[in-house]
Order: C-alpha cells, then structure tokens, then sequence
C-alpha cells in the first residue's frame, strides 16, 4: 500500500494543478464588516425562533445531521447502536432519517458491515487526515483516506494543514487538499477549517477559498475538538466564499457547521443563515449537514 502511496505521489507531483498566488491573493481580498455579521446573526437567531415551534422544520434537522461519535473509546457496539439510530431516528415517522453517521477511520468497517448486515442504506462519513490536528504527513494523510473509501466510507471529513494556512502558504493548503481529494475517489469530501485555530475571519476566508478552489464538496467549520467550534460568524463568511464561488462558476459546494450545537434552536439558526446567505435551494442533506453528537437529542425532545 505504501509503494501505492509513493507512486501516487510521483504522479500527483508531476502533475499536479498549478495554484496561480496573485489570482488567489485578488480573489480572497475583501474585509467584513462587524456591524453586517451582527445584523445578519440577529435576523438568523429571530428567524429561529420562528422556527423552532414548526414540526416540518425540525423533521428537517433530523435529516440534515451528521450523526457523530468520535471518542478514543468508540467500539464496534456504540457504532453499530449509532447506525441503527440514525436509520430511524424518530419513531413515529420511519421515512425520518440523519443524512449520515460519522466516526473514526477505524470504525468504518463495523459500520459498514452492521449495515449490509440490516440492509440498511446511509452515508458512512469518516474523519481522515491526521483528525483532528491534521500534524502528520501528506503520505500517511492520504493513506488514511484510502483505507477509510476501501472499508466502505462515502464520504470523508478531512482537516487543512493548519500549520500551513497560519504560515499564509495557500499553495500547500490548496496542493494538500487536492491530493486528499483524489485519494477520496467516488468518496466526496468535506474539508474541515477548524476556523477556531485560524486566527483571524481573513484566513477562514482564504482556507474556504483554498478548499474550494481545490475541489471540496463541503466546507466543514470546526473538528469539534477546537476550544472554539462553530460560530455564526465564521459560518457567515464560509458561506460567503460559497455564494462567491457559485456566481463566478455556478458550482454549489456544501457546508457543515459542527462542534458544540447541541440545541434545536442553535441549529435553526444555521439553517436560517444558510438560507439568508445562499437560499432554499442549499436547504437539503445534498448541500448542508451539521456535525453533531447530542443534537438529534433536543430536536427530538421538541417534536
Ligand atoms: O462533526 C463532528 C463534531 O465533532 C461534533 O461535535 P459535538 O460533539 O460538539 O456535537
């Protein structure tokens, strides 16, 4: 597997995309303005609260989660309990599911097989690439992804080299999560920012631009394990380099806020911000997701 690895790379370095800097440079050049992200996040949060008292709207959320463990002590049984939650998550209405379960690389196949074995059908999502410091090496990174795609994983939630986007080296970003996303194959990829370790709303900009730019089906805001996670303002500017790159191509990239929204209405108001920032239209489990492990649990208390 490992000569695979090599060779993949003396392939990929040969040839790999050239990142053109100045057009990267001209395309992420703009500032936010505070008083618009308050504005918007005060119009998301009232927006939730409306709502949050309508049953089809929370019917929605179930279907947008990511259902997530990601613990040292996950075993085969918790993933395997996890699965048959997602697949029939509110009891009163069977056609309710999450869009996916996510777990460590490790767990894809128990997962995997405990669905053939139920015939179940639904997303595996996998963490990959170092999660979730991502301080590892591009061959072993790679490596992880392919294990991961062949143990039955269709979709991958990988992170950025943060050392790299702190260091402004767009080029590796952007070099990096194009190597992963060929290693991902028919998987699609979700590139996670983890937006709390980047220091300023530029750089969450220019790593969403990077990713994009690079060919994630997703951006993904936090690993959960940050001491910051998800917040609406770095949503609203990862939204903001998808509505960019929407109208400069016409292509929808997906976005999938996660870590610490644990309450209906904290998830409402993401689907509010989405739906202000890039419409209905991103509405759908195809195009949005929010990572959560405790969630599904206040959505259901609500329905
Ligand atoms: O996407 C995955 C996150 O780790 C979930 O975070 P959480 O446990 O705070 O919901």
């Amino acid at each position: 597997m490992v000569s695979m690895v090599g060779s993949f790379f003396s392939l990929f370095r040969d040839y790999q995309y050239r990142f053109d800097m100045a057009e990267f440079e001209r395309e992420v050049s703009r500032d936010f303005d505070s008083q618009e992200i308050t504005k918007v996040t005060e119009e998301a949060e009232k927006r939730a609260k409306e709502l949050v008292t309508d049953r089809e709207e929370l019917l929605k959320v179930i279907g947008y989660i990511d259902l997530t463990t990601l613990a040292g002590d996950d075993t085969k049984d918790r993933v395997t309990v996890l699965l048959d939650r997602a697949v029939a998550p509110y009891a009163k209405d069977p056609a309710v599911k999450c869009g996916a379960v996510c777990v460590y690389p490790a767990r894809v196949a128990d997962v995997k097989s405990h669905m053939k074995k139920k015939g179940y059908k639904l997303n595996i999502a996998s963490v990959a690439a170092g999660f979730p410091s991502g301080q590892y090496r591009l061959e072993s990174r790679v490596l992880e992804i392919e294990l991961a795609v062949a143990d039955g994983a269709t979709e991958i939630d990988i992170v950025i080299n943060r050392a790299a986007a702190l260091d402004d080296d767009w080029t590796t970003v952007y070099n990096e999560v194009r190597a992963m996303k060929a290693a991902c194959g028919s998987a699609h990829l979700k590139t996670i920012l983890a937006t709390g370790e980047l220091k300023s709303l530029s750089n969450v900009y220019k790593a969403s631009w990077a990713s994009i730019l690079a060919g994630s089906d997703f951006i993904k805001t936090s690993t959960g394990k940050e001491t910051v996670n998800a917040t609406i303002e770095v949503s609203f500017v990862m939204l903001c380099a998808i509505k960019k790159w929407h109208q400069k191509t016409g292509k929808k990239v997906g976005f999938k806020p996660a870590g610490g929204i644990k309450t209906a209405t904290e998830a409402l108001t993401y689907v509010a911000l989405v739906e202000k920032v890039l419409g209905k239209e991103w509405l759908n489990p195809s195009l949005f997701r929010i990572g959560a492990s405790s969630l599904l649990d206040d959505v259901l208390k609500k329905l």
